[in-house]
């Protein structure tokens, strides 16, 4: 029997996930009214997984990110509604202080530049071990000690000369690990990693790519990995999401979402990947533009760049149908056509 939106909640309340999003919409209040940035009805992440949050640039994957965190600027953004719940806590009921001490114990973040998160003044040595003496009741000499162990873990060449560096002294790479290290100084089980490799050459990004891997692997650390890029996507992740102007459109295991893409924005993605053996053929562009968010489309926010698209589209908000097992989509054309 298909299984529909009510039992999307319930079947994944049922497994227990590490984090949960629910009904959160956040809007930002601009020039032109208030834009609708995110509206996520609801996304689980289970412990051990890599769950990759996925959507062009603007859908609202850093503000997903950053509302975790409880970190979007506010103003101009506004969690209107919604609840994060870490181990069944809800985190938008905790006071400053408690997220203070989530933060980098419990949940670390990630960026993409390395140097938003590293202060040039300081060597990494002094920024790591503050750090950890913020957070752990350890004497200098053992948050030194502790510091050249996480050099080692991501793999920093001559830790203790490391240490004495400042970031600009540092390859993009080397920072990037530097910020790793950092973020799981005090003990996080839960990475937020936002498009950790988007500014690096592609051989150094395989290198953090291959870093991320292994750390899980010896950690059991989960991750949530935000990123544009599917290739990076299918390497990294077990399950996927794709979002489209706020709104979660498919999730699933990468390999039945990439392979068999259902909503036809991700069959619009996954075409638009250039492929070695179409060199010839001109890549597929989707045609049209992301909404603006001061006016998002009513029903469907995919609709007016979808060839699918009828007037249902148009009236009604389509709800999550589950195609396969684990597999779900919202379009009213998937499965039977009926939700
Ligand atoms: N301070 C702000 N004021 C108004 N709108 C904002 C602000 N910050 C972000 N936005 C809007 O929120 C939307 C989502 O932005 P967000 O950075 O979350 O997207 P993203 O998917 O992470 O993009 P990218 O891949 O480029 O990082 C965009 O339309 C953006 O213009």
């Amino acid at each position: 029997m298909t299984r529909r939106q009510d039992d999307y909640r319930g079947e994944t309340m049922m497994n227990n996930p590490l984090l949960e999003i629910r009904n959160l919409k956040v809007n930002f209040t601009t020039y032109y009214g208030p834009a609708s940035v995110l509206d996520l009805e609801y996304l689980s992440i289970y412990k051990g997984e890599t769950f990759g949050l996925a959507g062009e640039s603007g859908s609202g994957k850093s503000t997903a990110a950053l509302s975790i965190f409880k970190l979007i600027p506010s103003p101009p953004a506004k969690i209107e509604d919604g609840e994060i719940l870490y181990n069944n806590e809800d985190l938008f009921k905790k006071s400053e202080n408690e997220m203070r001490g989530i933060r980098g114990k419990k949940l670390s973040m990630i960026f993409q530049d390395p140097m938003s998160s590293l202060n040039p003044v300081f060597t990494v040595g002094q920024q790591i071990t503050r750090v950890i003496l913020e957070h752990e009741k350890v004497s200098k000499k053992q948050a030194y000690h502790r510091a050249l162990e996480l050099f080692e873990l991501v793999k920093l060449p001559d830790p203790e000369n490391t240490f004495k560096k400042y970031p600009h002294e540092l390859s993009g790479g080397m920072r990037q690990r530097v910020v790793i290290a950092m973020a799981l100084s005090c003990g996080a089980e839960f990475l937020v990693a936002d498009e950790p490799t988007r500014a690096l050459d592609v051989t150094i990004q395989a290198g953090i790519l291959n870093l991320l891997k292994e750390l899980k692997q010896k950690t059991g650390l989960t991750i949530l990995f935000i990123a544009n890029s599917l290739g990076v996507i299918a390497q990294m992740c077990e399950r996927v999401g794709l979002l489209y102007a706020g709104q979660i459109v498919e999730i699933g295991r990468v390999s039945d979402v990439f392979k068999k893409p259902i909503h036809p924005y991700t069959s619009a993605l996954i075409e638009a990947v250039p492929k070695p053996s179409q060199r010839e053929k001109p890549l597929a562009v989707t045609k049209g533009f992301p909404p603006n968010p001061t006016k998002m489309p009513t029903g469907c926010r995919f609709y007016p760049r979808c060839s699918k698209a009828t007037d249902r589209c148009k009236e009604s908000r389509p709800r999550m149908i589950e195609i396969e097992e684990g597999h779900w989509v919202s379009c009213h054309h998937a499965g039977k056509g009926e939700n």
